[in-house]
C-alpha cells in the first residue's frame, strides 16, 4: 500500500501526542502561556510537537516538518520552568530525554514547506483545550503539494455516545478510517448522502473571532439547513463532517480580521479526511487549497469543506 510507512508512523506519533495532551489535560488545570500574536500556548502544545518531531526525524529524516510552535518562548530563561514541565511531560513517554533534547525536537519542526514536507498542529484548538472542549492533534504528509497521509487524533471526541477519543486516518486513494485512540478496529468513513436530512448541519468554530458567524448563518440557510449549527474547536469540525455528522463546516473570514490568512496545519489532515471519505474542501470561491507555496495559504480567502452534494450551492451562495 502505498505510503503505508508514513501513515503508520503518523498514527503512532500522534497517538503518543494524544496521550501526553490528555495526562496534561486531567492533570491541575494547564496553564497558557501568550504568544507573540496574543493566542495561547500549553506545556501540552510543545510537548505534543517534540514527540512527533521526533518520531518524524528517526523514520523519514529527510523530511522537513512545518510544525506551529517554536522554542523562541521556551529558551528564555523567565520560562525554565515551563521548559522543565514539557520535559517532564515528554519523559513520561521517552524516559531519557533531556530539556536539550526536547528544545532540539520541536525545532525540527521549523522547516519549510518543499516538495515533500510534513505539516504539523500539536494542538489544534489550544482555546477549546483550556476550556475543556474539543481539540485535535494534526498530522499530514504533503508531496508536490498534494496531500498524501492525514491524521487526526481527537482525543475528547465521540459520536453518537459511544467511546471518547477517536482517531481518523486517510491516505490519498485509500479511503479514511475512524477508530478509539484506546486501540480497537477501523472503521470506514463515508460523508452524508445528499437526501439524508437529519445530517444536514453546519459545523463552525466555538471562537466567533474565527469565523463570520452572521454570513456562515446566511449560506447555511441558502442551502437548506435550517437545524441550529453545531459549534466545536478544531479539526474535530472535519472529523464531524467525515463521519457523516455534519454536512457542511464553514470558515469564512472574519470581519475583524479580514486579512487573516489560514495556516497550512489548520487544515491539510483534516481536508484529506473529508476529501477521503467522499467529501469536498475549497476555498470560499471554490478553489482548491494551495499547499504548495508557505505556511499561509498565500491566495486562500475562507475554506469550504462539505458532503460533496451541496458544494456547489454552498460556493454560488457565497458569490
Ligand atoms: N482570525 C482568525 N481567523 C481564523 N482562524 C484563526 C484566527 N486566529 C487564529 N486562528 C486559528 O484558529 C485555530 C483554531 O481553530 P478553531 O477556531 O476552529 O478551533 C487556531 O489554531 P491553534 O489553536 O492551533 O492555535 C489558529 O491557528
Ligand atoms: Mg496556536
Ligand atoms: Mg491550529
Ligand atoms: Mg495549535
Amino acid at each position: 500500500m502505498p505510503y503505508d510507512q508514513e501513515k503508520q508512523t503518523a498514527i503512532a506519533a500522534v497517538i503518543q501526542a494524544a496521550q501526553l495532551c490528555e495526562a496534561v489535560r486531567q492533570g491541575l488545570v494547564p496553564a497558557a502561556i501568550e504568544k507573540n500574536d496574543k493566542s495561547p500556548v500549553t506545556i501540552a502544545d510543545y510537548g505534543a510537537q517534540a514527540l512527533i518531531c521526533k518520531a518524524l526525524a528517526e523514520a523519514f529524516p529527510n523530511d522537513p516538518v512545518v510544525g506551529e510552535e517554536d522554542t523562541t518562548d521556551l529558551r528564555q530563561p523567565e520560562t525554565a520552568h515551563v521548559l522543565t514541565a514539557v520535559t517532564e511531560q515528554v519523559q513520561q513517554t521517552i524516559p531519557s530525554a533531556t530539556d536539550s533534547d526536547v528544545l532540539n525536537w520541536i525545532d525540527h519542526g521549523n522547516g519549510t514547506v518543499a516538495s515533500r514536507y510534513w505539516t504539523l498542529d500539536p494542538i489544534d484548538g489550544t482555546k477549546g483545550f483550556l476550556r475543556g472542549d474539543q481539540y485535535a492533534i494534526a498530522l499530514a504528509l504533503v508531496v508536490d503539494g498534494d496531500i498524501k497521509v492525514g491524521v487526526l487524533g481527537c482525543p475528547f471526541l465521540s459520536f453518537d455516545g459511544a467511546e471518547t477519543g477517536l482517531l481518523f486516518a486517510a491516505v490519498r486513494g485509500e479511503g479514511t478510517v475512524m477508530m478509539p485512540i484506546a486501540g480497537g478496529n477501523p472503521q470506514r468513513l463515508r460523508v452524508t448522502a445528499a437526501d439524508d436530512v437529519d445530517r444536514l448541519r453546519l459545523v463552525e468554530s466555538v471562537e466567533s473571532g474565527h469565523g463570520d458567524l452572521s454570513q456562515q448563518a446566511q449560506v447555511a440557510q441558502a442551502v437548506g439547513i435550517t437545524a441550529p449549527s453545531i459549534r466545536m474547536d478544531s479539526q474535530a469540525k472535519y472529523a464531524a463532517v467525515a463521519a457523516g455528522q455534519a454536512a457542511l463546516y464553514l470558515r469564512l473570514p472574519s470581519p475583524k480580521t479580514p486579512d487573516y490568512r489560514e495556516k497550512i496545519w489548520d487544515h491539510a489532515a483534516g481536508v484529506l479526511v473529508v476529501e477521503e471519505a467522499g467529501g469536498r474542501v475549497t476555498d470560499m470561491h471554490g478553489k482548491p487549497l494551495d499547499f504548495a507555496s508557505a505556511a499561509r495559504f498565500p491566495n486562500n480567502p475562507g475554506v469550504v469543506a462539505s458532503n460533496g452534494a451541496i458544494h456547489n450551492a454552498v460556493i454560488q451562495a457565497l458569490n
